[in-house]
């Protein structure tokens, strides 16, 4: 023997008002997208039919309750117990079951998020050629089907009871505010107690003027420009918004979505791919479908590949935008440059972009490393601001041309030029190169620089670093603390295993080499008269003191991280010279 499933209204209401609608405003889109498609159903026989939705709000009716009025197809007695006392059961489609193209609504559950404002719903509803219909559903699932008094016009009336606790998303002002939300680019003219609440012209009908005035009103911006999209297999057009200002990478960018003109969501994601943060959209589409909730699209393969032919043209506008007005795509790359080089990581016409376009920032002046490759073949480049700062000005004058390439992306960006041309030269400049291009000193110097050598690395050894004098450029800067990549990697590893339990510091060990080979240096600039002065010192302490403070000069110039010892070193250093300094002080050596 068989059974009917018993539904249990209250809990269905529950269950929709807690879990699947984001809240009671819901009410009004569903009623509005019930009438739109019987409106729409109605014209499909009766193309010149009336189309009009008025909606009377409590305050000004007789009995206090919400109508919404529509002049579609309306329904016979049979599909008022088939479809409206029926949950999941919808009109709306095909005789296979599946939801017809032409149509808002789908699910067959929408009508019940009435009950999340109304107790009580009632429906007076004719049929072409049909008497009229009164339907009436409680919200404990009763339902009652009578006759009464012809309507004068084919059409419904649907009409809410308020629920005493939800009066305020019935009064007029709540109705015409989220009429105007969900409803106003419908094709059907809409009213709120005689108000006209629909727009004459949708955002992407509008001209481009219209639409930068449409952005500030919407967006409360001027954007830098509008760029018109389209995706004809999802019945899509629109309008993407370029921002004017940088938008956070990390922030979800959300767009207003329509579906079948009805809003789904003003901050939908998954429009666009994720690097197009640098637009907001305005979009309306036929063939996307919604979530149930109709708040979010639904993720397909339909949604798939609107999100890549839409940022095809995205990036279409950009490659117009560096031919035809080169100096626009500039002040643009300026203020939205981390998702162009964020696009430029996958995308080698981005990449081409970022490379004829994006001026860096290089110790030759700012350029775009497509010229920087002209001038000075290869492209040589630090991965730290920090670096770059330190390095720059000595390397210039030892003719060296070095990219800052300490910003975002900008390393993998540099390594990635080859696929533009595998006769490009990258090169990450590792700071103890430069070094060896520092000029040695004379034999008879060096001899006599001996003794001042010997006693500056004792007092470096327990630094771990080794020092050396060389002249370079400029004479004003006396000392340069050289750290190569390797011994950066081991000095990382170092403090890893302090920190890590045995198993893994034994593991790392593997990979220490001899601390010689790597050891860092303090290169002394032997064309800067402090450091000769200093050289020449008599007394081994001060040599001493001098070294120590030309080492933490050299250590916080160059943005290096201070350990302990250096710490300690420093303010040690600090006040032996301070006490050489001072007169009065103790003579040296009786501390
Ligand atoms: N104003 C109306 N005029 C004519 N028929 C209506 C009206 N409102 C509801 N109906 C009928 O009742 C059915 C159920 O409506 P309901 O809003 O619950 O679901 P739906 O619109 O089909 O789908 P969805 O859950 O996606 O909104 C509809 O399919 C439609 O046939």
């Amino acid at each position: 023997m068989s059974h009917s499933f018993q539904v249990d209204l209250r809990g269905i209401v529950d269950l929709l008002s807690h879990h699947l609608y984001g809240s009671p405003r819901v009410y009004v889109r569903e009623l509005l997208q019930n009438a739109v498609d019987a409106i729409t159903a109605r014209r499909v026989a009766h193309p010149g039919a009336p189309a009009s939705v008025w909606i009377e709000t409590p305050g000004r009716t007789p009995d206090g309750t919400l109508r919404v009025h529509d002049t579609g197809v309306g329904l016979t007695e049979d599909q008022v117990h088939e479809l409206l006392a029926t949950i999941g059961r919808s009109g709306k489609r095909d005789e296979l079951g599946f939801s017809r193209q032409e149509f808002l609504g789908q699910f067959g559950i929408g009508l019940l998020s009435a009950f999340l404002v109304a107790d009580e719903i009632r429906v007076q509803t004719r049929h072409e050629g049909a008497p009229t219909v009164y339907w009436t559903g409680y919200s404990d699932g009763r339902y009652a089907v009578e006759s009464g008094p012809e309507r004068a016009e084919v059409g419904t009336t649907v009409t809410l009871v308020p629920r005493r606790d939800a009066a305020d998303w019935l009064a007029a002002e709540r109705v015409v505010e989220l009429a105007r939300t969900f409803g106003e680019m419908l094709p059907v003219g809409v009213r709120v107690d005689g108000e006209l609440i629909t727009v004459e012209t949708p955002p992407w009908e509008l001209s481009r003027a219209e639409l930068f005035a449409y952005a500030q009103e919407t967006f409360g911006f001027v954007p830098f420009d509008v760029i018109e999209v389209k995706v004809p297999e999802a019945g899509l057009r629109g309008v993407a918004f370029v921002l004017p200002r940088p938008a956070n990478p990390a922030a979800k960018a959300g767009h207003r979505v329509y579906l079948k003109r009805m809003l789904l969501a003003e901050g939908a994601e998954g429009l666009l791919p994720e690097w197009a943060f640098f637009v907001r959209c305005v979009i309306d589409a036929s063939e996307l479908r919604p979530t149930a909730s109709r708040e979010a699209l639904f993720e397909d393969s339909l949604l798939e590949s609107v999100r890549e032919q839409l940022g095809d043209q995205l990036r279409g506008w950009m490659l117009t935008l560096a031919r035809r007005e080169p100096q626009r795509l500039q002040q643009f790359l300026s203020v939205h440059n981390v998702g162009v080089k964020t696009l430029a990581l996958h995308d080698l016409e981005m990449l081409r972009l970022v490379d004829e376009w994006w001026p860096m920032e290089t110790n030759m002046g700012r350029m775009p490393l497509a010229e920087f490759r002209r001038r000075y073949s290869t492209v040589r480049y630090c991965t730290t601001v920090d670096e770059f700062r330190q390095l720059a000005a000595v390397a210039a004058a030892q003719d060296l041309a070095v990219v800052n390439a300490g910003y975002v992306y900008e390393p993998d960006i540099i390594e990635r030029l080859p696929l533009l041309d595998p006769e490009v030269l990258v090169d990450r400049l590792d700071p103890s190169d430069l070094a060896t291009r520092f000029d040695t000193l004379d034999p008879a110097t060096d001899l006599g620089l001996r003794p001042f050598l010997a006693i500056a690395q004792r007092r470096m050894d327990p630094l771990g670093c080794e020092i050396v004098v060389r002249a370079f450029d400029p004479p004003g800067l006396a000392a340069l603390y050289l750290v190569d990549r390797e011994s950066t990697f081991q000095r990382q590893l170092r403090e890893t295993q302090e920190v890590v339990d045995e198993v893994w510091a034994g593991v790392l060990a593997a990979f220490e080499r001899a601390e010689a080979a790597t050891r860092p240096q303090l290169v002394l600039n032997h064309r800067n008269p402090l450091v000769r002065r200093v050289t020449a010192l008599p007394s081994p302490e001060l040599v001493g003191l001098a070294v120590e403070s030309l080492y933490g000069q050299a250590l916080l110039l160059g943005h290096h991280p201070l350990r302990p010892a250096d710490s300690a070193l420093l303010n040690r250093s600090f006040l032996g010279l301070l006490q050489q300094a001072v007169p009065g002080a103790q003579p040296e050596g009786e501390n």
